[in-house]
């Protein structure tokens, strides 16, 4: 370890000081999924622990994609991957590429097991990490061909910005582990995120925007946010996040027009998932960016 104080902290230590982007909920399985993470353990990587969470990674653990899927090919991560619903329907339509889920809530992967067993799948691991940790060290520098972070959570009150997930040192982090060429697609529900991730990625020396200027004006879904206030009042009443109404402050500054765009259109390899099921449900735009790891 460096003794120089001025020295930049390693990607590797840095995300141990910085706040977790997810709530720790509960992970007691019942029925088909404790069933299917007792016997489907053959898909569930078994990553080693540096702390009692469950959803550390020890730090001198390295993922070894082709034995663990026993062939050499291209390698997709899905972050946060939920109930399983994107990363299982992908792997489905293309056998001859590599898929891995990384979540920290074990039901929602015990239930991608029960959707890999359903539909037969070979292509696919999972594993209970802590994607900060586990793309700061865990996957090899470059080992990863598309990285995929879908809706995640928007942590919208100002006093808890700072847990969301996509900014400076988890770009750091995933441009570690894209190989040159390689695609990050990003999907929110919310313009502010979506302002953020966008703001975070153009800024990054390791990406550049796919579609960069493209979806301007009238044909920027932030403009078409801004223009019809959805994400203020939906249904009739103010968005709530727990007991507090999601003020205008929270949900982005209106500009009127977002003339810098850089929109990607939707990601046609993403399913449709009960979560942006509910998101289009409640009239919120959907916000799509592909960046190209330099
Ligand atoms: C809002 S949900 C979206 C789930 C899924 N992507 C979808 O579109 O249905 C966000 C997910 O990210 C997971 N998550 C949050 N922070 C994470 C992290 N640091 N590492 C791995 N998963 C994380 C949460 O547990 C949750 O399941």
């Amino acid at each position: 370890m460096s003794t120089d104080p001025a020295a930049p902290t390693p990607p590797a230590e840095q995300h141990l000081s910085q706040p977790v982007s997810f709530v720790r909920r509960g992970s007691r399985l019942q029925g088909r999924r404790r069933q299917a993470w007792a016997e489907l353990d053959d898909f569930v990587i078994d990553v080693p622990r540096n702390t009692m969470a469950d959803t550390s990674v020890d730090p001198e653990y390295q993922f070894d994609a082709a034995a663990e899927f026993d062939r050499d090919a291209p390698l997709v991560v899905e972050v946060g991957s939920g109930l399983g619903e994107a990363i299982t329907h992908a792997a489905e339509l293309q056998p001859d590429f590599n898929f891995l889920a990384l979540e920290v809530y074990k039901p929602g992967l015990a239930q991608t097991l029960l959707r890999i067993e359903q539909k037969g799948l070979t292509n696919v691991r999972i594993a209970q990490a802590n994607a900060a940790e586990a793309l700061a060290t865990m996957l090899p520098e470059g080992s990863v061909s598309e990285l995929w972070v879908f809706f995640p959570d928007p942590w919208h009150k100002t006093r808890h910005r700072k847990r969301r997930l996509v900014k400076a040192d988890f770009a750091e982090v995933a441009a570690r582990v894209l190989a040159p060429g390689g695609l990050w697609r990003l999907a929110t529900d919310w313009s502010d995120y979506a302002v953020q991730m966008r703001d975070v990625l153009d800024a990054s020396d390791g990406f550049t925007n796919v579609h960069d200027g493209e979806r301007t004006g009238a044909d920027s879904p932030l403009t078409q946010v801004w223009d019809s206030g959805v994400e203020l009042v939906v249904g009739g009443a103010p968005v709530r996040e727990g007991k507090d109404p999601v003020s205008t402050g929270n949900t982005g500054v209106n500009e009127g027009i977002d003339t810098r765009g850089g929109w990607a259109p939707r990601f046609d390899g993403r399913t449709l998932t009960s979560f942006e099921n509910k998101a289009h449900e409640a009239g919120r735009m959907i916000f799509d960016l592909t960046y190209r790891k330099i």
